[in-house]
């Protein structure tokens, strides 16, 4: 069994984002509302787009909390935040989907994104990057590590100071990579994989960017928020 030793500066920042990752959960009234009778189409896309809502203010709380986040430039955080919203928010409602649920329930909200007007072409790779995480079984270390690598991308659109985010995914991806190694130590290749995650989550992305034309086109509404960290009407 390889030994894994983590630094003092790395127990911390593990520490941090993990308390940061458990505290910024979606609130139970709205992920209960998900499991409502209710059926119809425009309800149930009413419904994920409450559920993005608040995904995206669950990610902003959580991206304040990375440590290193609030030094950089203001504009370049606004430009992190944007940039990485659709991916951050597709793999945290995947990690959360994929987790252990009262009998029927993952059912409920499976049947919920496929009956909510999203076309087909769509719920193909959304539900094969679903079950691709599922059988990652990333423990949370992971989970909240992935999330903040994501976020800290440093070539997204407007960013000024690349070098700097730069070397904050750099500190979040060393920690990463001792963390695979620590909790599956039989899949060496294990790391890559999870990286491998996140080419698939900008195509899910393109493809997010394609849909949101064609829902504007026949007209869906959407709340301020999402109007705004999408870049819609
Ligand atoms: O809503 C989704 N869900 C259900 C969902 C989301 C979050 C939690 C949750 N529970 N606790 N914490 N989080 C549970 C279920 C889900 C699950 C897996 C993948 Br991959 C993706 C999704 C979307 C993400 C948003 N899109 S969206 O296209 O951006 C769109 C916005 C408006 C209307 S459609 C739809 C699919």
């Amino acid at each position: 069994k390889k030994k894994v030793s983590f630094t003092k500066e790395q127990q911390a920042l593990m520490k941090v984002i993990i308390d940061a990752y458990n505290k910024h959960q979606i609130p139970q009234d709205v992920a209960k509302k998900l499991l409502q009778d209710k059926y119809s189409t425009e309800e149930n896309f009413l419904l994920l787009t409450e559920m993005a809502t608040s995904q995206v203010q669950v990610l902003v709380e959580f991206t304040k909390n990375i440590p290193g986040f609030l030094s950089l430039d203001r504009e370049d955080q606004i430009a992190l935040l944007k940039g990485s919203a659709v991916e951050a928010m597709f793999l945290r409602s995947a990690q959360a989907l994929n987790k252990k649920m009262p009998i029927g329930h993952t059912e409920v909200l499976e049947e919920r994104i496929r009956k909510s007007g999203i076309s087909e072409e769509f719920i193909k790779p959304m539900f094969n990057f679903y079950k691709s995480i599922g059988e990652l079984h990333m423990v949370l270390e992971e989970q909240a590590l992935l999330t903040t690598i994501t976020i800290l991308t440093p070539d997204r659109p407007y960013v000024k100071d690349q070098p700097a985010v730069e070397r904050l995914q750099e500190t979040a991806l060393d920690l990463l990579r001792k963390m695979c190694v620590l909790h599956h130590p039989q899949e060496p290749q294990y790391f890559a994989r999870l990286l491998g995650r996140l080419t698939e989550l900008r195509t899910l992305s393109h493809y997010h960017a394609e849909m949101l034309a064609s829902w504007r086109v026949n007209d869906h509404k959407f709340t301020p928020l999402l109007c705004e960290i999408w870049d819609v009407q």
